[in-house]
């Protein structure tokens, strides 16, 4: 069967169904294997968005989806294309933390690949049985923290396979060049141990004397088979996160998206609120409520905002509180800190404040950013407290997904009596508060790193650096019109994924140049080169 022509309707990345024309049909053997009727791919994806609309649960539809992606992948980013903001919220959050729970209950077909501590010595050989010609992207995770729901082991696979369609839909990566990875390191997490479903190793997380190496072998296997792959960290353990990020950011073309996609997305909507209030960055005092790997990711790329106005490192963190579970982080509260939370601790309270409306109290924030992962943190109090002191409070309540979030839109416009500028992590559909519409900004990731990924990709980076990072957040606030920033608008629509995504691209190439981090000798006309790298889903092969 596997030799005959109409293998192919088995093939995703060739198959086209229905929309095989009579010349094909005749040419591949496949006469009486498919219905009369040629389609385009058009039509087909007409039938294929009534039925993704025809099931009743959200899991159901990512079943749905990534059945499509297996059977005719021209077909699934067509769709998925065309229906972005509709589908997105289906192949990644919140419904892929649904699907990831599940995971062993719905398993239909293997995507991507595993290489658990069993596979030690082993991993270089492994990827040999990778089909692909060749790969330009992974994304990696051990699943030990998806997204807000914690440690998932092998189940978190979803989360590489969504994120990585979100980089074809999102930038234009070639799908058959992706590749989604987990690292099966165990898990902790009981009621996966003994789930006859569940399909990773059955054992707790290996230690730390046992994990890196597991995943330096990785790393080192992937850069010696695909030396150009860029690799995105993902939804890894913050015990871990930073410490691989530190480790391999100058050794290979690799960044962790959850730190630095976070940091850029929402420097980018903090620019445009700045933008907003008119108020210079010097002046902004910022309560972080959660120093874990975004609160510090974002923290990071706020302060190249005081660097570029001449403002110290050291002076600039002055303008910081971070407040986590315990309260205030400070020198002094007797506690051992990571050394991310030392960076931002205060040297300057002799008193301890445990809550943060003692903090907001105290410090008279100009902007609260919410990265704790806890629901209704910002109260009505906290935040009323807040507006009494400023002008136009910036609240950015970004927990995920909607229930997590510190405080909703309506809450915040209700609260700051509709003065403040609002961000969440999750979407918000539109305010109506005293006869006038707010729209809520979403600090989505995805605005980032399809085109971070991209320009990193194309231009054969050595490394993503602390600049490329912050070009693309400007880039991303520069599609903000400063007639909308007055409004409170923060980001632009994500419907203009693909032209954000390319912009950034160029810009961060430009950077790179700059930097002396691009390999590729520079091209006369870098959007040029971009674009043509750019997979365009259609049958007409010259467009691929
Ligand atoms: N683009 C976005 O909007 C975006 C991106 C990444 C993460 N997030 C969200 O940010 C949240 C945090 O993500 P993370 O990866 O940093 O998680 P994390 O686990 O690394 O960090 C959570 C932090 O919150 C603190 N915390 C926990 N309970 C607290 C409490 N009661 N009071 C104060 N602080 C508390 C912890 O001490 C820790 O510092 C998640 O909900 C995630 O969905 C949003």
């Amino acid at each position: 069967m596997q030799n005959k022509p109409s293998f192919i309707l088995r093939n995703p990345s060739a198959n086209k169904g229905t929309g095989f024309n009579n010349e094909e049909r005749e040419k591949l053997g496949l006469k009486g294997l498919l219905p009369p009727k040629v389609e385009s791919l058009q039509e087909q994806s007409d039938r294929a968005l009534s039925q993704f609309t025809s099931f009743n649960t959200n899991l159901e539809r990512y079943i749905f989806l990534n059945c499509l992606r297996d059977r005719n992948e021209t077909l699934f980013y067509y769709l998925l294309s065309n229906n972005l903001e509709l589908m997105m919220p289906i192949i990644y959050t919140p419904t892929v933390g649904e699907a990831c729970q599940k995971f062993g209950n719905e398993f239909r077909f293997a995507q991507g690949m595993y290489f658990a501590s069993q596979d030690k010595g082993n991993i270089r050989a492994m990827m040999d049985n990778w089909p692909a010609e060749g790969v330009d992207i992974i994304v990696v995770s051990d699943g030990s923290r998806i997204l807000g729901l914690g440690d998932l082991g092998t189940n978190g696979m979803g989360i590489p396979v969504g994120k990585l369609q979100l980089y074809v839909a999102g930038a234009g990566f070639c799908p058959t060049r992706t590749l989604p990875v987990i690292i099966d390191s165990g898990t902790n997490t009981k009621k996966y141990l003994e789930d006859k479903y569940y399909l990773g190793e059955r054992h707790p997380r290996i230690p730390d004397s046992e994990y890196y190496p597991l995943v330096d072998e990785f790393l080192a296997a992937a850069f010696n088979k695909w030396p150009k792959v860029i690799v995105q960290f993902e939804d890894i353990s913050n015990d871990h996160c930073f410490n691989l990020l530190d480790e391999y950011r100058n050794k290979y073309l690799c960044f962790n998206d959850d730190i630095q996609g976070t940091g850029s997305v929402i420097l980018s909507g903090f620019i445009n609120a700045v933008r907003s209030v008119q108020k210079p960055i010097k002046e902004h005092r910022m309560v972080f409520l959660g120093a874990g790997s975004a609160g510090i990711g974002v923290a990071d790329c706020i302060m190249s905002l005081f660097d570029e106005a001449g403002v110290s490192k050291e002076e600039a963190r002055k303008s910081f509180w971070f407040v986590d579970s315990k309260g205030l982080i400070t020198t002094t509260r007797g506690d051992e800190l990571t050394s991310q939370k030392k960076q931002y601790a205060r040297e300057d309270y002799t008193y301890q404040l445990k809550s943060l409306l003692e903090v907001v109290r105290d410090v008279k924030p100009t902007a609260i950013i919410g990265l704790s992962g806890i629901g209704g943190s910002f109260s009505q109090e906290v935040i009323e407290e807040m507006a009494k002191h400023v002008e136009k409070p910036i609240v950015f309540a970004l927990s995920n997904p909607t229930t997590n979030a510190e405080c909703t839109a309506e809450q915040a416009y209700q609260w700051t009596d509709g003065r403040c500028i609002f961000a969440s992590g999750s979407p918000f559909k539109p305010v109506e508060y005293k006869g006038k519409t707010f729209v809520p900004g979403q600090g989505n990731n995805m605005y980032i790193f399809p085109g971070l990924g991209l320009a990193a990709s194309v231009c054969e980076a050595k490394h993503v650096t602390d600049a490329m990072i912050i070009t693309a957040a400007k880039t991303l606030a520069s599609f903000v019109e400063d007639s909308e920033v007055l409004t409170g608008k923060i980001y632009p629509g994500l419907q203009h994924i693909r032209e954000i995504s390319t912009r950034i691209a160029v810009k961060v190439i430009e950077k790179a140049y700059e930097e002396g981090m691009a390999q590729l000798p520079r091209p006369d006309n870098i959007e040029a080169l971009v674009k043509s790298r750019q997979y365009v889903p259609s049958y007409d092969k010259s467009k691929n």
